[in-house]
């Protein structure tokens, strides 16, 4: 079977500062993959490289087998929930998916479906600029999944979340597992990723592993906690308790 994403000695340098150096890893189809790293490791990077916002300095990222750019309907193909691809703060809920909607051909019926689907239909009436930062995750899941899209790419969806709203976000990525969809994900949160995601991905400017939950915590007996400090070795400075 085709890979989905196929990374191939991916390598960013910004100036004297190399971000992503060498990597490659593949993302197969109806795969939860979670792309785990410190602050820092790379992973935006990574993402904005395959949805073709960054030019590689070496290497190359190819989605279904193309470079995102050359990819046809790619914006049907993909949803993206990523910094910088974000609403206009003035609009409503409704507004602003109603646009989005426009632009990709869909109906107004698909808008409320999605807003039934991430559970923000109550509060689709209201300004995006007083949404809570769960709310906003949730509309950037709505906006993703507003084409009904067979990969998504996920730029730290559970990041402010709560207890419940994880939850909540878990069991949504694993429905969309479930009708075949593949999404990637990038994160910090360990215990969630190992809970929520098939494959892992472990950046540290360079690859440090690519492959199965259950190898990586040798079938749960090894925390993925320990074995992601084990493969990105000490924080570059530890807090001073002097
Ligand atoms: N446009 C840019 N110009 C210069 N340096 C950049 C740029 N984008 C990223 N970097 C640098 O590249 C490195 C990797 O950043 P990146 O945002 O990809 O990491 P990350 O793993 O997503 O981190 P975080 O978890 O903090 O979001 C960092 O050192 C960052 O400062």
């Amino acid at each position: 079977m085709t890979d989905v994403v196929d990374i191939e000695g991916l390598t960013k340098r910004y100036g004297e500062v190399t971000a992503v150096e060498d990597v490659s890893f593949q993302v197969r189809p109806g795969r939860v993959v979670g792309l785990l790293g410190r602050n820092g490791a790379g992973k935006t990077t990574t993402l904005r490289m395959l949805l073709g916002l960054a030019r590689p300095t070496a290497g190359r990222a190819t989605v279904f087998g193309h470079p995102y750019a050359q990819l046809p309907r790619a914006a049907h193909r993909v949803g993206v929930g990523m910094d910088g691809i974000g609403p206009s703060n003035a609009a409503t809920g409704r507004g602003d998916l109603n646009i989005w909607a426009r632009t990709l051909g869909l109906g107004r019926s698909r808008v409320e479906q999605v807003l039934e689907r991430v559970g923000l239909a109550d509060d689709a009436h209201r300004k995006l600029r007083g949404f809570s930062t769960g709310m906003r995750q949730r509309h950037a899941l709505a906006t993703a999944l507003l084409a009904d899209p067979e990969l998504l790419i996920l730029d730290e969806p559970a990041n402010g979340l709560d207890p419940d709203g994880i939850r909540w976000l878990r069991q949504f990525l694993r429905s969309l597992a479930d009708e075949g969809r593949t999404v990637l994900l990038s994160s910090h949160l360990l215990a969630e990723v190992e809970q929520t995601a098939d494959d892992i991905v472990i950046l540290q400017r360079t690859l440090r592993y690519s492959g199965t939950v259950a190898d990586l915590t040798r079938n749960g007996t090894v925390s993925l906690e320990s074995s992601f400090f084990e493969l990105v070795g000490p924080a570059a400075k530890e807090p001073s308790h002097a």
